[in-house]
């Protein structure tokens, strides 16, 4: 099984390049994390938000792995726990399917896109910056994983 992370956004500030790097290069190789950043649409012009999310989505689904599960982050999405999330990285390991967790840009991820996620998810209620919620999910990631091998990481 491989993690993706399917990011709208390049250019990131070097901070959220470090933090991202800092746990991605922790997981170990069965459960390596790949990033995908989507160069985001261009906002110029009379595009409305709808038409941009719709054209990033074409890009976020030419970058998903076939046959990824795919779970979409969003602010309205489904709160988990971390401890949920260390069962989830179980069971996905054992059924070997790539995950691939997908952020949005600025304007979010294309309704019909979240619909059809086999999950929607939340980190928080907060709305977060898109560069944020990789760095956050990728420690959440490695925060997992630690707690499926007992690693003192985590402390319960
Ligand atoms: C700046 S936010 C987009 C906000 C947009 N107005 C919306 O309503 O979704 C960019 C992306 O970051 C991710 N994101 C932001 N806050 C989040 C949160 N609390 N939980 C999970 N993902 C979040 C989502 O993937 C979102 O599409």
């Amino acid at each position: 099984m491989q993690l993706v992370i399917a990011a709208v956004g390049h250019k990131m500030p070097a901070w959220i390049e470090a933090g991202f790097n800092e746990y991605a290069k922790r997981m170990p190789p069965e459960c390596r994390i790949a990033l995908k950043e989507i160069k985001p649409i261009d906002r110029s012009g009379s595009k409305t938000a709808d038409t941009v999310m719709a054209l990033e989505r074409a890009r976020i689904e030419a970058a998903i792995p076939k046959g990824s599960r795919i779970v979409a982050l969003d602010e309205r999405g489904k709160d988990i726990s971390t401890v949920q999330l260390s069962q989830l990285l179980t069971q996905w390991q054992q059924d070997g399917r790539d995950v691939t967790f997908v952020i949005g840009g600025a304007d979010g991820l294309d309704q019909g896109f979240k619909a059809s996620a086999d999950m929607l998810v939340r980190i928080s209620s907060l709305t977060l910056p898109h560069g944020m919620v990789r760095v956050l999910l990728a420690e959440q990631l490695y925060r997992a994983w630690s707690i499926t091998q007992n690693h003192p990481y985590h402390r319960v």
